[in-house]
């Protein structure tokens, strides 16, 4: 089953120069997949994150999400619609500071006014899959990096998203700490079948995903599919970005 399907879709920045950011984008996301988005810097990545998030419009075509369209939604409608459907993660975590840990990942439910013992054992489900029930009481400036985006994807997953959409998630964190953040992904991928979207420059990130869509000039350029190594995949990465225009030759002493 398809939780998204992107039909036709195209963005169009006016001004004294007219970006033609997306072209044509045609693909779709089946349920419990976990896709990431790769590209040379300008090539559209965020712009099609953004729209297809419904942070914003496009200039033509179609997004729909577990059937539904919410670009066609009213203000309270996709308010509400983006409340129970999408989680986000963000590179720079977007927690709130004066707020716990447990306040933080609850937050979504708050805004939903759910009952507070449903609440309680949601957190608990989930800082258990996240590896965070230690640090539920902590303040957000008394963790790590890794540590805080594990407190946002926890976020992003407790109200059950159809589609968790993340930009550029590790790209604020050091090696080791990027890499638990990916096999946390990978976790709740594989264990409790969220569906996940993300944008990363970062090959090693990008190889925990099992499938990777590469976009160019704003037009869908190639798709590769993981197989049973990462690092094989990791390495088809590499090679795909170099073939397509990436950084990849910064990264061949990476280690997997
Ligand atoms: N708000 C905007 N107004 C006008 N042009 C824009 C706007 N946002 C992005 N663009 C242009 O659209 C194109 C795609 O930009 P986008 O940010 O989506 O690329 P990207 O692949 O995410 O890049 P990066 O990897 O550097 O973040 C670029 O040419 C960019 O300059």
């Amino acid at each position: 089953m398809d939780i998204l399907q992107v039909k036709a879709l195209s963005k169009v920045y006016p001004g004294k120069v007219t970006t033609h950011a997306l072209t044509d984008i045609n693909f779709s996301i089946e349920k419990g997949e976990f896709v990431g988005i790769m590209g040379p810097s300008g090539s559209g990545k965020t712009t099609l994150l953004n729209v297809v998030s419904t942070i914003d419009e496009p200039s033509s075509g179609e997004v729909l999400i577990n059937g539904m369209s919410p670009h066609q939604m009213n203000k309270a409608e996709l308010a509400r619609f983006r409340r129970r459907q999408l989680g986000f993660v963000f590179q720079d975590f977007n927690l709130l500071e004066t707020l716990s840990v447990a306040e933080n990942i609850v937050l979504p439910l708050t805004l939903d006014n759910r009952k507070l013992s449903e609440m309680d054992s949601l957190l608990q489900q989930v800082a258990d899959r996240l590896g965070i029930t230690d640090i539920l009481k902590k303040r957000t400036y008394e963790i790590s990096g890794g540590q805080r985006q594990r407190t946002a994807i926890a976020r992003a997953m407790i109200t059950s998203p159809a589609i968790v959409m993340a930009d550029e998630p590790t790209g604020a964190l050091d090696s080791n700490a990027s890499r638990n953040v990916m096999e946390s992904l990978e976790r709740i991928n594989q264990q409790d079948g969220t569906t996940l979207m993300l944008v990363t420059h970062d090959p090693l990130a990008a190889s925990y995903c099992s499938r990777i869509i590469f976009i160019k000039d704003g037009k869908l350029a190639a798709e590769i599919h993981r197989g049973e190594s990462r690092q094989a995949f990791f390495q088809n990465i590499i090679d795909t970005l170099s073939f397509w225009g990436g950084n990849s030759h910064e990264l061949s002493g990476v280690r997997v």
